[in-house]
């Protein structure tokens, strides 16, 4: 006799979705938790707090007025981690606050402590105190998520070397700071930090950046970083990392250069927490970085009542796509129709400045050897560019020449990741061309650049119609 229907583990925004889906349909749902506090990596040391750290340091360091009234201005001279900490647990109280009170609404029960498999269907679980329990379910969703890539050879120290986690807890702001890893995460941290007057250098053994993103706006965001005497070297890894007396952090690259910094933040990835699951009781098996493989239409994975969902299964390992993922296997473990999303969905980036992607990029379409038409409009040639003091700020839409729809839309600049979903639905609901030519938009606004970008690509294409 199962005690649940339905035993979520982890409550980040895989487990979360997965867990209230269930419950909503009447399912007895336990969610397990080794986390102090409901959320996951998104609530505590990921999505979250990165934001609200971009928020705290965009706002205390006057960077949105600095185009109108200089490179020099600030609002708060000092900033100190004080402040930054200040408005992050502020924000991180009020989400679990919600979270806790949708699984009560829902009647989602959840105790704190670590789950293993004892068997497919049933799962050990270690409480703060002690105390374990057997838990058994009908179905099991593995919403563990990921932690930190952790290599021996980096002498992390938690202040002066550090991993995106500890770099929540700093207790003074760097002046200089070497981020190793130009994916996201490192892209992410390193610009927010060079707003607040850091200096940061970027290493990445790769030669390029942020390859999924469409490349015209990589460009226009590495020229603007940059300019802002951001120091991105790419193609090189640091052979030696070592603290050195005077408490900074020396690094020997394999280019002959010698860095020496202030701290350290090594963002090279992340590996799937499934290392404490016992796996092979349950007959299961994860792959070199400890992610799960399952079917990407219902995230079973090679047990039948064993599914898994959100970053521990990879790409695209977004909190957004998590949530999707979550409420999807859910509905298909207790055996409820389940809908495919859309296969474009947006991707944020929220480095200083943002960027925002939905579709394919310039590169993809020639890949695909599909004919196209790009429309470019940058801000400052809306007025509410004007009225904000944009002078960067691009959008970019890419049209079939054959079917006039638009498939892809990149933004690199202010409101990037809220713009996007403009595009996102267009893109979507196949929409063309047209649908920006002919329809009107609010004045003043950034999204008038959708017009702008619109009219530039027709003018190019020609005013015939497809007959979609
Ligand atoms: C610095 C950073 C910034 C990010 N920014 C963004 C962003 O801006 N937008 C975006 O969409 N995504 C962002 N992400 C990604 C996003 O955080 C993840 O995609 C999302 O958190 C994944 O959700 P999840 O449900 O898979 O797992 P997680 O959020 O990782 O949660 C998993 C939970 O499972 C628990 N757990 C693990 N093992 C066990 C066990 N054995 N027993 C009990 N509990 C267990 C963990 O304690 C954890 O609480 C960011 C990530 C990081 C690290
Ligand atoms: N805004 C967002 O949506 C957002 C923000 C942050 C993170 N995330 C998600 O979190 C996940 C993890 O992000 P990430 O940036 O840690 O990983 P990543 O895999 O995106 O990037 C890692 C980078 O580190 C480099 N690297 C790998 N091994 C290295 C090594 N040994 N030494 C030096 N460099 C090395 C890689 O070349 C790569 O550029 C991503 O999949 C991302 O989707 C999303």
């Amino acid at each position: 006799m199962f005690q649940y229907d339905l035993v979520v583990v982890g409550s980040g925004p895989a487990g979360r979705r997965g867990a209230i889906q269930a419950a909503k349909l009447g399912k007895k749902v336990l969610v397990v938790e080794q986390g102090k506090r409901v959320g996951g990596v998104s609530v505590h040391t990921g999505t979250i707090p990165s934001k609200t750290l971009r928020e705290t340091a965009l706002n205390l360091s006057g960077w949105r007025e600095r185009g109108f009234y200089g490179r020099a201005y600030r609002v708060k001279d000092e900033i100190s981690a004080d402040d930054l900490r200040r408005r992050l647990l502020i924000t991180l109280d009020h989400e679990v606050e919600v979270l806790e009170h949708q699984f009560a609404r829902n009647r989602v029960q959840h105790i704190r402590g670590k789950a293993s498999f004892v068997d497919p269907s049933t799962l050990e679980v270690v409480k703060e105190d002690g105390e374990v329990i057997k838990v058994t379910a009908a179905s099991i969703l593995l919403a563990v998520g990921t932690k930190p890539f952790r290599p021996d050879y980096m002498p992390f120290d938690g202040k002066t070397v550090l991993d995106s986690d500890e770099l929540l807890e700093l207790e003074e702001l760097p002046r200089s700071m070497v981020v190793i890893g130009a994916g996201v995460i490192g892209i992410e941290y390193a610009t927010i930090f060079s707003a607040l007057d850091t200096a940061v250098t970027v290493i990445d053994p790769k030669p390029t950046m942020l390859d999924f993103i469409d490349k015209e706006i990589v460009e226009d965001f590495t020229y603007q970083l940059r300019d802002r005497n951001m120091k991105i070297l790419l193609g090189t890894k640091a052979d030696k990392v070592e603290r050195l007396d005077n408490g900074k952090v020396e690094l020997l690259l394999d280019n002959g250069r010698r860095l020496v910094t202030d701290m350290v933040l090594f963002a090279a990835g992340r590996m799937g927490a499934t290392d404490t699951l016992n796996l092979p009781a349950a007959g299961l098996e994860a792959d070199s970085r400890g992610r799960l493989k399952v079917n990407p239409e219902t995230f079973q994975t090679s047990v039948p009542n064993i599914y898994a969902a959100g970053d521990v299964v990879g790409f695209p390992s977004l909190a957004s796509t998590s949530m999707e993922q979550g409420r999807i296997a859910a509905r298909v473990a207790i055996g409820a129709v389940a809908k495919e999303p859309p296969k474009y969905f947006p991707y944020g980036i929220y480095a200083v400045p943002e960027i925002s992607t939905c579709g394919l990029t310039e590169e993809e379409m020639k890949e695909r050897g599909i004919p196209y038409e790009c429309g470019i409009a940058r801000f400052r040639e809306t007025s509410r560019g004007h009225i904000m003091g944009l002078d960067t700020g691009l959008l970019k839409l890419i049209f079939s020449l054959k079917t006039r729809r638009l498939l892809g839309v990149h933004i690199v600049g202010e409101g990037a990741t809220e713009l996007v979903h403009i595009g996102q639905a267009v893109l979507n609901l196949k929409g063309t061309v047209e649908y920006f030519v002919e329809n009107t938009f609010n004045y003043p606004t950034l999204a008038e650049a959708y017009k702008i970008a619109g009219l530039d690509a027709w003018n190019r294409m020609g005013d015939i119609k497809s007959e979609l």
